[in-house]
């Protein structure tokens, strides 16, 4: 038997969490040979609410579920923690975008970043999914001076995930068959995502769908707005598709992804003419407990318009928190 691996999860008494805690705990995302301890942080107040889905995990009886940790300090948190999934944040309601939320929330992720700083593992994943995803992911960064930038992604998959379905209906093929697509940039309506270098089963995506028009004006809005679909319909944000993307994107990440095209929020080194540190959604693939960066590909005018306009939101984002990194 493998030794637990610690797996610290924020907002743990909010919806994505309901979703994701079970499956984590059910081998979902690090594989159905690696026990699991659960470190939860949640706000003094909401602590319990977290102790009653704990009792629900106690409930599922899970072979790999080695502990739990139920905590409001994020010192416990994330003391030798493994893998982090920072989810706890406040969601936007109707007529929000997620920017809105930068005030709310970043500050939450200069304490977090820096309680990762002082007591995570060393090689400890991160990966922020509370809003606005990349800008807190680059506050937690920029908290943790002592652990490598790399380490810190933010969460995308969901919009990789949103596009994927997509381009299924569209073409036919299964979501499985689709290899090779992008979703570059910031998680807000502004993301582009690239089909250009898409295929299913070796036949070139832009081929099959053979209709810019569709690309331009029904595809790149829809999975650019589909999270405020999703608020409009619901009346909540979404909960179960994003904790079924934050386990896609871990377990890709530990576990590789065979070569496969995977989209990442990652903190820029340059590469793309993206600003060093910027965290911005790129194509890597994953081996051994790395992400390597797709490099090379060939920026043609559109899209060069298209990711300059969401670099400079994330700039503006940026420029925004600089009270909170120093
Ligand atoms: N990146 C992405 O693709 C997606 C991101 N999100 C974001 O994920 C976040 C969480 O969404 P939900 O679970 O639906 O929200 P929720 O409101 O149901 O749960 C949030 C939880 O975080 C907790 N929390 C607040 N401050 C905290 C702190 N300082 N430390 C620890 N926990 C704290 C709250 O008490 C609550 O239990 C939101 O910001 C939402 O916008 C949601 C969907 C997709
Ligand atoms: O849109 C929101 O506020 C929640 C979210 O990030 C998504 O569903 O993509």
């Amino acid at each position: 038997m493998k030794a637990p691996k610690r797996v610290a999860v924020t907002g743990a008494a909010g919806q994505i969490a309901y979703s994701l805690l079970f499956r984590i705990a059910n081998g979902d995302m690090l594989g159905k040979d690696q026990p699991v301890i659960l470190q939860l942080l949640d706000i003094t107040p909401a602590l319990p609410a977290v102790r009653g889905v704990v009792m629900e995990l106690e409930d599922c009886a899970f072979p790999l579920l080695a502990g739990v940790v139920v905590t409001d300090d994020p010192n416990v948190a994330f003391r030798d923690a493994d893998y982090a999934l920072l989810v706890g944040a406040r969601p936007r309601s109707k007529g929000m975008e997620r920017k809105d939320l930068l005030e709310a929330n970043g500050a939450i992720f200069t304490v977090q970043g820096k309680a990762l700083n002082d007591h995570a593992s060393r090689d400890v994943k991160v990966l922020v999914v509370g809003n606005p995803a990349n800008t807190n992911a680059y506050i937690a960064m920029k908290s943790a001076p002592d652990l490598p930038k790399k380490n810190f992604t933010a969460m995308l998959r969901l919009d990789h995930n949103r596009a994927l379905s997509q381009l299924a209906a569209k073409t036919g093929r299964t979501v499985d068959s689709i290899e090779k697509l992008v979703v570059w940039g910031n998680h807000s309506p502004t993301m582009y995502p690239d089909i250009r270098f898409a295929t299913s089963n070796g036949d070139a995506l832009p081929k099959l769908v053979n209709d810019d028009a569709w690309v331009k004006d029904t595809f790149i809005p829809t999975v650019g707005k589909r999270g405020a679909a999703i608020i409009e319909a619901r009346g909540l944000s979404s909960a179960a598709s994003a904790a079924n993307a934050a386990l896609d994107h871990m377990r890709d990440w530990a576990l590789g992804t065979h070569g496969k095209w995977v989209t990442m929020g990652i903190p820029s080194t340059g590469a793309y003419d993206i600003p060093a540190d910027i965290v911005y959604g790129m194509p890597v693939t994953c081996k051994d407990g790395e992400y390597t960066l797709v490099e090379g590909l060939d920026i043609d005018a559109f899209s060069r318009e298209r990711m300059q306009a969401t670099l400079a939101e994330l700039q503006g984002e940026r420029d925004g928190v600089k009270h909170l990194v120093g």
